[in-house]
């Protein structure tokens, strides 16, 4: 996350740190959000890789055990059949994970809210992203879960020349500011948007400039969760 603050501690108590082993050290790769106590929702981009990985519930900073963290190993990787590994600009940047065992919901753990099916957010939606990724491009990840404050900006705007235009797609939901914007590292976390004085995931990091992470009229662009409710019932419902 460039810009924004260190959260609250817990303050984001879906948002989960999704880790990969290498030797036997375990990295943070993405983030992610809790939506069942055994299912995870993160980008198909981060988990495209044959890699090992764990969940971290209840996590602050990534090197101090606060004793709120629960820590839980995948079981099963479902990634959008239409997902293409090539294109992301072609959308359907989402997967579910399995866990192994279901995490314990307390006041450090909680299950985050979904919108609506086909819900779209008006311009200017008060939403923070929250993540462990880079603080600055090119630079290193955040020990600590920080927050930014990103509006939404209407698919209009975020789809015409000199933003993103037709790499941006309706499946998608983009949000920025001007010194804000998420970063590599932040990829899969959420995009926590305010509806009526509650908090929704409405987005799933999944990209940015490859020319920098807060290049302007380049937003960060979004998942949009509302688009793939049904897939995410059809998956969760069938295993
Ligand atoms: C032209 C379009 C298809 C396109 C647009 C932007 C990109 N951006 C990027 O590739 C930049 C550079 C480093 C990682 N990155 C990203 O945007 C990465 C992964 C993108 C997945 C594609 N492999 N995502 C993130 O950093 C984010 F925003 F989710 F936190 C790539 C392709």
């Amino acid at each position: 996350v460039i810009g924004g603050s260190v959260a609250k501690p817990n303050s984001w108590p879906w948002q989960i740190s999704l880790q990969y082993q290498s030797g036997s050290s375990w990295y943070h790769t993405c983030g992610g959000s809790l939506v069942r106590t055994g299912w995870v929702m993160t980008a198909a981009h981060c988990v495209d890789s044959a890699r090992n990985f764990r969940v971290v519930l209840g996590e602050h900073d990534l090197y101090v055990n606060g004793g709120t963290e629960q820590v839980i190993s995948v079981n099963q990787i479902y990634i959008h059949p239409n997902w293409n590994s090539n294109n992301v600009a072609n959308g359907y940047d989402i997967a579910l994970l399995r866990l192994s065992s279901s995490a314990s919901l307390n006041s450090y753990v909680q299950l985050a809210s979904l919108p609506p099916a086909d819900q779209i957010l008006p311009h200017n939606n008060l939403c923070y992203i929250t993540g462990w990724g880079r603080t600055s491009t090119g630079g290193s990840l955040s020990d600590q879960l920080k927050e930014a404050y990103l509006p939404v900006v209407d698919h209009n705007t975020c789809s015409s020349g000199g933003w993103w235009g037709s790499t941006v797609k309706t499946t998608m939901v983009c949000a920025g500011g001007y010194a804000e914007a998420g970063c590599n590292g932040d990829s899969g976390g959420p995009l926590n948007c305010q509806v009526n004085g509650n908090y929704y995931v409405h987005g799933i990091a999944s990209f940015v400039s490859g020319l920098g992470c807060d290049t302007y009229q380049k937003p960060t662009v979004f998942t949009r969760v509302s688009a793939y409710i049904s897939w995410m019932d059809s998956v969760s419902v069938n295993h």
